[in-house]
């Protein structure tokens, strides 16, 4: 059948109306969740866990009654976009890789991953979460967890573990920039004004803003999920400026502050970092990409001072 593309469109899980790239056969139907252009394909696990990635979801027509497919699907297209325009960088792996997304993992499962191959999305149990990939800073962040795989490949606990999740916060909260929030579209469903976690102030969701309040301990891969606070709060510093346990820092906007990380990631964070090394490795990008006596990276000093990593 001949690859054509076509527009789709479908209601996402908040009621909203969203416009995909599909894939329909050649007779016009039935129409599927497989974007030829970018390699996005997106497939429903129905509610089990084992065989992954399940079915390729199908519509009769271009419209999808499907609104858990239809944002991980658009959210996956909008990351892929980000990356393109703003890095150049094709895919995850910049090979053009192919971009697998499962929604209706497991049984009302309470949160989403990469699991190294694919994204996986649980339909949260209506209570503490709604279907995962109505927010598409968390299908930000997890498409960054396979760009940090293909990079600095940071290993996924203690401080490198920290600064693989600070990242995919920091990636996730650059590309969906209403706000400072991680996860509020999918949050607590019947409550409005919370989420997940916050990097403009990481305590307000129990995590630390400082260094010397760092979790330390076996939970959680050493509090990868804690402790990536403490570097959200500088990268929200440098972007939008703010003072910070005695600290002054003027901002440099959302944009500059992506491109320090991005650079950073792709070109002096190594596996095992530490953060000490992401100080290093910010300050280092952002002399590359602003100079070495520029606001930028002066900003990246004085935010990592603030947070105790001298
Ligand atoms: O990508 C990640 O870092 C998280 C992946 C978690 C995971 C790891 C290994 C196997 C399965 C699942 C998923 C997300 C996350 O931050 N999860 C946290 C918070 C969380 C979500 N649902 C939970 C349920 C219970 C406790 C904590 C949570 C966690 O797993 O800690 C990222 C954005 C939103 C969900
Ligand atoms: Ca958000
Ligand atoms: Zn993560």
């Amino acid at each position: 059948n001949a690859l054509q593309h076509v527009t789709g469109h479908g209601k996402g899980v908040l009621g909203d109306d969203k416009n995909f790239d599909v894939r329909c056969e050649t007779s016009g139907s039935p129409c599927y969740l497989d974007d030829v252009n970018r390699k996005i394909q997106t497939y429903d696990a129905e509610k089990q866990d084992q065989n992954l990635p399940g079915k390729l979801i199908k519509s009769s027509s271009t419209t999808f009654n499907e609104p858990a497919g239809v944002d991980a699907h658009t959210y996956a297209e909008k990351t892929f976009d980000f990356y393109k325009k703003k890095f150049g960088r094709n895919s995850f792996d910049d090979k053009g890789g192919k971009l697998i997304s499962s929604v209706h993992v497991g049984d009302k499962w309470n949160n989403a991953a990469w699991d190294g191959k694919q994204m996986l999305y649980g339909d949260g149990d209506g209570k503490v979460f709604t279907m995962l990939s109505g927010s598409l800073d968390v299908v930000a962040h997890e498409l960054t967890h396979a760009v940090t795989e293909n990079t600095a490949n940071l290993q996924y606990w203690g401080e490198s573990g920290a600064l693989n999740e600070s990242i995919s916060d920091i990636m996730g909260a650059t590309i969906d920039s209403k706000n400072w929030l991680l996860g509020e579209d999918i949050y607590t469903p019947d409550k409005s004004g919370d989420a997940l976690r916050s990097l403009a102030d990481p305590p307000k969701y129990k995590q630390p803003d400082h260094y010397k309040d760092r979790y330390i301990g076996f939970q959680d891969n050493g509090g990868v999920h804690t402790n990536s606070g403490i570097n959200n709060k500088a990268a929200y510093l440098i972007a939008a400026g703010g003072t910070h346990h005695q600290v002054k820092v003027q901002g440099i906007g959302r944009d500059k502050m992506s491109a320090i990380y991005y650079r950073a990631l792709t070109l002096y964070l190594t596996p095992n970092a530490d953060f000490a090394e992401m100080r290093k490795a910010a300050i280092e990008s952002a002399t590359d990409l602003y100079g070495a006596n520029s606001a930028e990276v002066t900003a990246v000093k004085k935010a990592y001072d603030s947070i105790g990593v001298n």
